[in-house]
């Protein structure tokens, strides 16, 4: 039989923002003190059967353990994260019964047998197992796009997609009717006036979109700001050229179409935010769009110095120098020259060139060791700016593609805070990968030493105040929604990083103090403070 812990005082764990529940638990069959236990607000049932196993000191919370916690009066509690708090004088009781050693297999048909105990434990713990794929945004969001998808076959790809005004919120209603198809394999979006007018906004929220609609977020771009009618692009061509690209990016964590849409449309959003479509030649509008579309095309990823350590392909195939923004910039032109994607078919020579010379310059540019030299050299420019200079404009065009690609931070906390999981998570299975082969691991990408305020506070102050801040010396309108929200991201961050410390130091004394028992890990015991939205 297992015995009980030891008490210690629950006192000792890090505060939350939302405060534990502490219940007091007496494992029966021992003479042990009741353990206080603290349920902390988003661990799930598995959590709280595993701390209770530790409290009885059952090894493993596998299926066979059933555990009772009864009240005083002897009432059935069930093990969940709603159990109410109680004290050390009226604690829980707390039975452990393993299967296979002293339960009855059979039901002896009492109400509460621990046949059937057993059997709604299992139930409970298998709908809890189910549930965790919910709570993960990832998951959600798959189960949302298989959604969309059948729904999409059901309708025969006639889809109709319309947008409510996300203020104040953020929160977003898609309704979906029927319309005309333009081709058969593939659905039609008619966007809102709503939708395109939340488009031009720095602010937008990408999460609700599929892929499909994206890209016809971005064909919605290249109508509106004039360049299908200038450049005379085929209209069926853009669509092969963006869907082309949209399956050319991969499936990674972060580099995906998803952050390729989220850079085109940042990109867009400081044309509109910055009167620049105004002041830009459509030429230039191009070059910055189409690099924004390509600039991580095909990412493996797997960032440069891995390919380098590596030695990977790319790394040969590229001398080592910015391996993946040259492949990005290749096979985004290998697209573009097949004659069912070339959206610049139209072009003359001298404007293709221009175009091509264009791009190249700001999709390399997007490689960060690149950083400090692109900085320096636009500062001296941004003394004398003129619209009228078309090295400037370039230059201009450079400084807006690296913004829009790192630009995460400067939306609102419930779109932002998502990108950098998503960056983590590709970071971590980069570094895992490093240890097994036993190639350097930037500590920046260790599991064992990422904090989400280590990740972000010093990329923020060092890197995208000082890089927005140059280009809106340029764009001062770049204040009034991006730099003020990037300046918003740092204090959550900073604010974040300073819970994270006291909460380290509280858990480094309540370990020194003796155990606690708490449901829940570290970042649950000091969660996240309120970001701050626009
Ligand atoms: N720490 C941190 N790195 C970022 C963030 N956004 C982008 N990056 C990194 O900056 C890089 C810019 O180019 P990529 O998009 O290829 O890959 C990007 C990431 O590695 C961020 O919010 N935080
Ligand atoms: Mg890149
Ligand atoms: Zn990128």
């Amino acid at each position: 039989m297992p015995a009980a812990t030891t008490t210690m005082p629950a006192a000792t764990v890090p505060a939350a923002t939302t405060e534990p529940t502490r219940i007091f638990v007496k494992v029966l069959g021992t003479t042990d003190p009741p353990a206080p236990v603290l349920v902390y607000q988003g661990c799930t049932r598995a959590d709280l059967r595993a701390t209770l196993c530790s409290v009885a000191k059952v090894a493993e919370p596998d299926s066979r353990v059933i555990l009772a916690l009864r009240k005083g009066d002897g009432a059935l509690m069930p093990i969940g994260l709603q159990l109410p708090a109680n004290s050390q004088e009226d604690p829980y009781e707390l039975s452990v019964k393993i299967i296979g050693q002293d339960v009855p297999e059979q039901d002896n048909g009492s109400e509460f047998s621990p046949h059937r105990i057993a059997v709604l434990d299992a139930q409970l713990t298998a709908v809890s197992k189910a549930m965790d794929p919910i709570r993960d945004l990832h998951g959600l969001q798959a189960k949302v796009a298989a959604f969309q998808k059948r729904l999409e076959l059901a309708e025969k790809n006639l889809i109709m997609t319309q947008y409510k005004a996300p203020k104040p919120s953020m929160r977003v209603l898609k309704r979906l009717t029927k319309v005309e198809p333009i081709f058969a394999d593939q659905p039609k979006y008619i966007f809102t006036p709503d939708t395109v007018a939340y488009l031009k906004q720095t602010q937008f929220n990408n999460w609700q979109w599929e892929d499909n609609e994206m890209a016809a977020l971005i064909e919605h771009m290249f109508i509106e700001l004039g360049l299908v009618a200038r450049f005379k692009m085929d209209l069926a061509t853009l669509k092969r050229f963006l869907h082309t690209i949209k399956d050319a990016y991969n499936a990674n964590p972060f580099h995906n179409f998803r952050h390729c849409f989220c850079v085109t449309q940042m990109f867009y959003g400081m044309l509109n935010e910055c009167d620049l479509v105004t002041k830009l030649d459509p030429i230039e509008m191009l070059i910055g769009l189409v690099s924004c579309i390509i600039h991580d095309v095909d990412h493996p990823g797997f960032n440069n110095a891995y390919q380098v350590n590596a030695r990977t392909e790319l790394a040969i195939i590229y001398n080592d120098q910015s391996p993946l923004e040259n492949h990005h910039c290749a096979v985004g032109f290998r697209i573009l020259r097949s004659p069912k994607c070339n959206i610049f078919a139209q072009l003359s020579n001298k404007e293709y060139e221009h175009v091509r010379k264009g791009i190249v310059r700001c999709v390399l540019s997007t490689d960060l060791t690149k950083h400090g030299e692109i900085m320096t050299k636009f500062k001296a420019t941004a003394e004398n700016f003129k619209f009228a200079d078309v090295e400037h404009k370039a230059q201009l065009l450079v400084m807006m593609v690296k913004c829009a690609d790192i630009s995460n931070e400067a939306r609102p906390a419930d779109v932002a805070e998502p990108w950098l999981d998503c960056l983590l998570e590709e970071y971590f299975a980069q570094s895992d990968r490093e240890k097994l082969v036993g190639l350097p691991v930037a500590p920046f990408m260790d599991r064992d030493k990422v904090t989400k305020p280590g990740a972000q506070i010093g990329f923020i102050q060092f890197v995208l105040v000082p890089l927005f801040e140059n280009l809106g010396s340029v764009l001062p309108q770049l204040h009034v929604n991006v730099i003020s929200q990037i300046k918003k991201s740092l204090a959550y961050y900073q604010d974040l990083g300073e819970k994270l410390k006291a909460a380290t130091a509280a858990a480094a004394a309540a370990a020194a103090a003796g155990p606690a028992t708490a449901v829940g890990t570290a970042e649950r015991a000091a969660p996240a403070p309120q970001k701050a939205s626009a």
